[in-house]
């Protein structure tokens, strides 16, 4: 079993409680656990107001919390010093101050604060700035500006990199580069923990996707197995006389064979189709949403499974 010692990130029982006695208490975060092993990518997903920005700053050291243990690198970020904030880095949901530093001397500022900094030219490269080196901060573009964001994230060569909904903003170019980005800061050993609405991003990426709702988790997994085998049963569907029924199977073949035997003389089973729960899905329905593949069951026996559902 890994310690808080051996452990990235330690996370247990963190509690964030925001407002006042006039004006009425919000529960930000209400009692999360978390756990990220070095070397790791783990995607934070979560609805709007989920909790998960008030997470990433208490771990970041930039936000008081009410009550649990935190530890990030060994350390409780409440106390933790320089030599702690020089291990990590952080790329925040909002842009730093852009003004009438260049890009290269924004980066090559921020490297010299650092004992051990990656080359600037090379960062720059690396987030796909190399054209704008001798542009103006201030005149870079939203997209510019967030790779700039993860630049200064990434310059001060951490072990441990925060990401809050980095890509936010970028077209879908930027976006597989900068995919390709965390890989390869990954592979050099990098700890990720990241959030995102994208589930896309989190299933490229993540070794492991974590999924907070009214501020705790309610599911954890790999992007492939999150909310258990039940969840990603495949499903069933075909018109019936005008009614959509559904069928959550192992077996589709088998349901789909069924289906023929009993059809016309024509063989034709109509809208006929099989999907097997996508990564959205799932998250979908562990947050409360439908989605199109979350069916009920309107079959009269066969039935669809439903505690995939309450999986969390
Ligand atoms: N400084 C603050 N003062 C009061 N309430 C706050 C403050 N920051 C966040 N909140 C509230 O705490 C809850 C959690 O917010 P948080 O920003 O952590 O959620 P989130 O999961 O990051 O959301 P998003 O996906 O929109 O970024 C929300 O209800 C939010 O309105």
């Amino acid at each position: 079993m890994q310690t808080s010692d051996t452990l990235a990130v330690r996370v247990r029982g963190l509690r964030k409680r925001y407002g006042s006695a006039r004006a009425g208490y919000k529960d930000a975060v209400a009692g999360l656990d978390l756990d990220v092993s070095p070397g790791e990518i783990v995607a934070v997903l979560g609805p709007n107001g989920a909790g998960k920005t008030t997470t990433v700053e208490i771990l970041e050291g930039f936000r008081d919390r009410d009550d649990g243990d935190v530890r990030v690198l060994g350390e409780d970020p409440r106390q933790a010093g320089r030599a702690w904030r020089a291990r990590i880095g952080v790329v925040m949901q909002d842009s730093r101050d852009m003004n009438e530093l260049t890009v290269l001397e924004k980066v090559r500022s921020t490297a010299a604060s650092y004992p051990d900094p990656r080359d600037p030219a090379e960062v720059i490269a690396a987030v796909g700035l190399a054209e704008k080196a001798r542009a103006r901060t201030r005149g870079l573009s939203g997209g510019q500006r967030r790779r700039l964001d993860v630049a200064l994230g990434i310059v001060g060569r951490p072990e441990l990199l925060f990401l809050d909904e980095p890509t936010t903003g970028f077209d879908p170019q930027a976006r597989r580069s900068f995919w390709d980005l965390v890989t390869s800061l990954r592979d050099s050993g990098t700890t990720i923990l990241l959030t995102t609405h994208y589930l896309d991003e989190a299933a490229q990426l993540a070794d492991r996707v974590v999924v907070v709702r009214d501020g705790v988790v309610v599911a954890s997994g790999t992007p492939d197995t999150l909310g258990g085998p039940e969840a990603r049963t495949p499903v069933v569907a075909w018109d019936d006389g005008g009614v959509r029924r559904t069928e959550r199977t192992e077996r589709p073949t088998d349901v789909v064979a069924r289906l023929i035997a009993a059809a016309g003389p024509d063989r034709e089973v109509p809208g006929l189709s099989i999907t097997r729960p996508t990564l959205e899905d799932v998250y979908l329905s562990l947050i409360g949403e439908s989605s199109t593949t979350d069916t009920t069951d309107t079959t009269d026996g066969a039935g669809i499974d439903d505690s995939s559902r309450k999986a969390a």
